[in-house]
């Protein structure tokens, strides 16, 4: 069985322990004065102690597979049985199957018809039709060919009879506006947030306005994201988009999926023809936050058109300490700007343990291995520099995806679920602003989705001109208690909360004390409407964004109460509705079992 990367840290640094060395690496590491040095020190060590921790010779690497494809086609086919009728899920397996048959063969040929098959039954004809071309432009038999022409004619004819499904006009998300002027020199931002910074909180955003609940201040693209693995057979790798009924496989590997050739070709321009070869393994060996890594470290290479040269230049001449986002003008920044603000998100190196460091460093060491052994950075890095730049970056991405980067939601389907839709996790991307925001377990702001995979920030709590935006970082008090919160964002984070919520120590959700309010105030939760939310239904969340944004600013003063967070939770559902990607399952939600 393959080790995951964290196992074989773990056995390094039980070594370490066992061996009575943890001091002396812990000293050998303060040593050293670059990371290029760390890392080199963490090899020595790691090579002294368990041999060739890095050799990884159990990895399998990728490659299509015949046999394996033909096995999902026919879970596939058994989730199609007309007795099951689980379509969507049968598509799942029949794009597995696409992604693993070989360019051109007669299992791709079939997985595509059959995908067809799934099509027609969702009444998806213009799909449909799209999945019989590529099945005849693959070798499908030619004794079954009738099977498609019979298809085709029966699409056509639904398709000039209008009997297919089309979205409502209310189902279409809306696009969100700032809510203040844009800033002149960051439009994507509103002209109120400054940047600050102290010895308590490092970098952070204030307003020099005042906020109310409701507010759009921040809408931003992701300067490199990452759809998390359990997807990848539902939903494009490049856009994230859940457009399953028609992705098409990279040609190499078996993991990777597009909604689109346009797609594909961005994909390939920015990270996927670095990991192609190795996304596989290293999916395998890491979690999606340290794949994160690799996916940033990719994309800056690709930013400087492969020229390690000048990417270790352009590095070399950030200047951390100085440069913000905000000294930047976004109107007509080139992407090598963009990754300066990503490259000197919070590391939090200094307040990291020894066994961190080691963790982190043996990270590095195996993904650039792999790297160098199988990708074309073996032939790229042809001097030491290259090579210590790449375990370099990937050393700090170690670093800063934890600390820094957000995740990319949508929300999905799941009518058999307590709640009809869910957040559901999509991936993560690393964002240059977003990342200056500090947190709070009792913060003023949420972070939503849209549907083109930008993140906005939206305020929850109405914030005091003067005042500090605070998100949540997955420590709230209404969830977790104060322990959990200040051991957890001590671990992740590496610093101390004292926000009011720990301060003045808020209670969890359920034991929250109810509003005052005055006898003309009606209380702001209506079950009734509550559950036309829980349906997402477009008009009930346009008509009480603005009584629950009312609600908020008014109340917030009687914070912490059980009336404020379910106005802010039903406040967010209400957003999510109006702005935020859905999934596609839903229009089959009559057709099939979903
Ligand atoms: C996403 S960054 C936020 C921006 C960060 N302050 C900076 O200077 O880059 C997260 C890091 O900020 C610091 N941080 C976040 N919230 C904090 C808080 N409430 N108090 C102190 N430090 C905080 C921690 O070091 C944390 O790891």
């Amino acid at each position: 069985m393959v080790l995951d990367a964290h196992d074989i840290y773990l056995t390094l640094w039980r070594h370490i322990v066992i061996s009575g060395q943890s001091e002396e690496v812990a000293r050998g590491l303060k040593a050293c004065t670059a990371d290029s040095e760390i890392i080199s020190f963490v090899r020595r060590v790691a090579d002294d102690s368990i041999g060739e921790p890095f050799e990884l010779k159990e990895l399998q690497g990728d490659g299509k597979n015949e046999a394996k494809a033909i096995e999902c086609r026919k879970l596939g086919n058994e989730k199609f049985h007309p007795k099951i009728k689980e379509y969507v899920k049968a598509i799942a397996y029949y794009n597995e199957s696409i992604a693993l048959s070989k360019d051109g063969s007669e299992t791709l040929a079939i997985a595509y018809a059959n995908r067809s098959a799934v099509c027609y039954e969702l009444k998806e004809y213009t799909d449909c039709l799209q999945n019989i071309r590529l099945a005849r432009e693959n070798s499908y038999p030619e004794q079954l060919l009738f099977k498609l022409d019979n298809r085709e004619k029966d699409c056509l004819k639904r398709l000039a009879e209008n009997d297919h499904k089309q979205l409502e006009k209310d189902d279409v998300p809306r696009k969100p506006k700032l809510s203040y002027k844009p800033n002149p020199k960051l439009p994507h931002i509103s002209d109120c947030l400054e940047l600050k910074e102290d010895d308590q909180f490092g970098r952070y955003l204030v307003t020099n306005r005042n906020l109310s609940a409701g507010d759009i201040v921040i809408e931003e693209t992701p300067f490199s994201s990452l759809l998390v693995s359990d997807r990848r057979y539902m939903n494009c790798d490049y856009c994230h988009d859940d457009q399953f009924l028609t992705l098409i496989p990279c040609k190499s590997c078996t993991v990777t999926m597009f909604c689109s050739t346009n797609c594909q070709h961005k994909a390939m321009d920015t990270y996927h023809r670095i990991e192609c070869s190795v996304i596989k393994d290293m999916q395998s060996l890491f979690t999606k936050v340290i794949l994160m890594a690799l996916r940033t470290t990719t994309t800056a290479i690709s930013t400087f058109d492969y020229n390690l040269e000048e990417l270790r230049l352009h590095v070399e001449s950030i200047d951390e300490k100085s440069l913000n986002p905000f000294k930047l003008n976004w109107t007509n920044i080139d992407s090598k700007q963009v990754y300066s603000t990503i490259h000197i998100l919070a590391t939090n190196q200094s307040l990291r343990s020894a066994s961190d460091l080691v963790q982190r460093s043996v990270y590095a060491i195996i993904m650039s291995e792999l790297l160098f052994r199988n990708t074309e950075l073996g032939k790229l890095c042809d001097n030491n520099e290259s090579h210590d730049l790449i375990r370099t970056l990937l050393f700090r991405h170690a670093q800063t995806s934890p600390v820094n980067m957000h995740s990319i939601m949508f929300m999905d389907y799941t009518p058999k679920e307590n709640e009809k839709y869910s957040q559901l996790n999509l991936g993560c991307g690393s964002f240059p602003i977003l990342s200056m925001i500090n947190h709070s377990c009792a913060p003023n702001l949420v972070r939503m989705t849209l549907p083109n995979g930008n993140v906005v920030a939206l305020v929850n709590r109405p914030i005091k001109k003067g005042g500090q935006l605070f998100d949540n970082y997955g420590y709230h008090h209404c969830l977790e208690s104060l322990d959990e919160r200040q051991s957890g964002l001590l671990g992740q984070y590496c610093f101390r909360c004292q926000c009011e919520a720990c301060k003045l120590n808020y209670p969890l959700f359920v034991n929250l004390p109810h509003a005052k309010f005055p006898p003309s105030v009606k209380p702001p939760i209506d079950y009734d409407e509550m559950d036309r939310l829980a349906e997402h239904d477009m008009a009930t969340a346009l008509r009480k964004i603005p009584e629950y944004c009312r609600f908020l600013n008014m109340f917030d003063s009687q914070y912490p109460n059980y009336e404020v967070s379910s106005v802010q939770e039903a406040l967010l559902r209400c957003y999510q509705i109006v702005f935020s990607k859905q999934s596609r399952k839903v229009r089959y939600k009559d057709l099939c079992s979903l």
